[in-house]
């Protein structure tokens, strides 16, 4: 028997003043997954983050989250509530507490219903202390614990505030173009985290980095004009003629020779 999935999007259609930036859109994400979603600019991608997470609702089409007991019909829901019921989105610019230690960032996104003064003041519980530690060892900070977050590099933002969401359990987490302005270095590094956070979660990745996309991903949806243009690994997608039109066609955007 094929897995259920954790998440269903059917049939999804997102309207801006009439203009249709998602049309009649599927996209079926398995628990554990790490999915990206590619597409030329303006092909909707961003969106269907948004429908996810609940911050634009489509005018037709359902999206479920398939949680147990039962499912969630995230288009009924709250922003907030959604986010409070298992799905996690990152921003390509990083909230985080920039005149805060890596440590204090960390304890404050764990105890999100205390006040940042409040949280600061209080003592961790030891077994609050080893889950961040758990963190701090998963993004790779741990040696930076004690700095201040502002000084971190560019990269080490990034994984510090995936740290910070990761504490609130999320069971999906949407990143979007979480390696832009990354060094090589630091993009590899990357991939190598989400590989790991898929261990326990399932993870959609909004990306125009295509040699990151090659490097860590096994399964890719192509979005093109709100639609859903094709899904499969990433050699199907690269022998794909559509696919290549799309990006080819564009002539001089960024992702636009690395497809094919
Ligand atoms: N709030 C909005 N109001 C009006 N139009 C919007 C809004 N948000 C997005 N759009 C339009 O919807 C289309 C899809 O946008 P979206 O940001 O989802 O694309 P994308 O695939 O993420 O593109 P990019 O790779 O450039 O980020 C675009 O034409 C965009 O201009």
């Amino acid at each position: 028997m094929s897995q259920a999935p954790i998440l269903s999007c059917k049939e999804v259609t997102v309207a801006f003043d009439g203009f249709k930036a998602v049309q009649g859109m599927n996209l079926l994400l398995l628990p554990g997954e790490l999915r990206f979603l590619i597409g030329p600019n303006g092909a909707g991608k961003t969106t269907m983050l948004d429908v996810i997470c609940g911050k634009v609702k489509p005018v037709s089409g359902s999206v479920s989250f398939h949680r147990r007991p039962g499912a969630l019909d995230i288009t009924k829901l709250q922003e907030h509530k959604i986010a409070e019921s298992g799905i996690g989105r990152k921003f390509q610019t990083p909230s985080i507490f920039a005149g805060l230690t890596v440590m204090e960032n960390l304890e404050i996104a764990m105890s999100q219903n205390r006040s940042v003064w409040a949280t600061l003041r209080a003592t961790l519980k030891p077994s609050e202390r080893e889950r961040i530690d758990e963190e701090l060892a998963l993004i790779g900070l741990g040696d930076q614990r004690h700095l201040r977050a502002g000084l971190l590099s560019h990269g080490q933002k990034q994984w510090l505030e995936i740290g910070m969401m990761l504490l609130q359990e999320p069971e999906i987490l949407l990143l979007d173009e979480p390696v832009a302005g990354m060094t090589d270095k630091e993009t590899d590094k990357t991939g190598e985290l989400l590989q790991e956070i898929v261990r326990k979660r399932t993870v959609v990745v909004v990306e125009h980095d295509m040699e990151f996309v090659r490097n860590f991903a096994s399964k890719v949806t192509v979005m093109h004009e709100g639609k859903l243009l094709k899904e499969g690994t990433m050699d199907e997608i690269q022998s794909d003629d559509r696919v290549a039109e799309v990006y080819l066609g564009r002539g001089k955007g960024r992702d636009a020779h690395a497809v094919g």
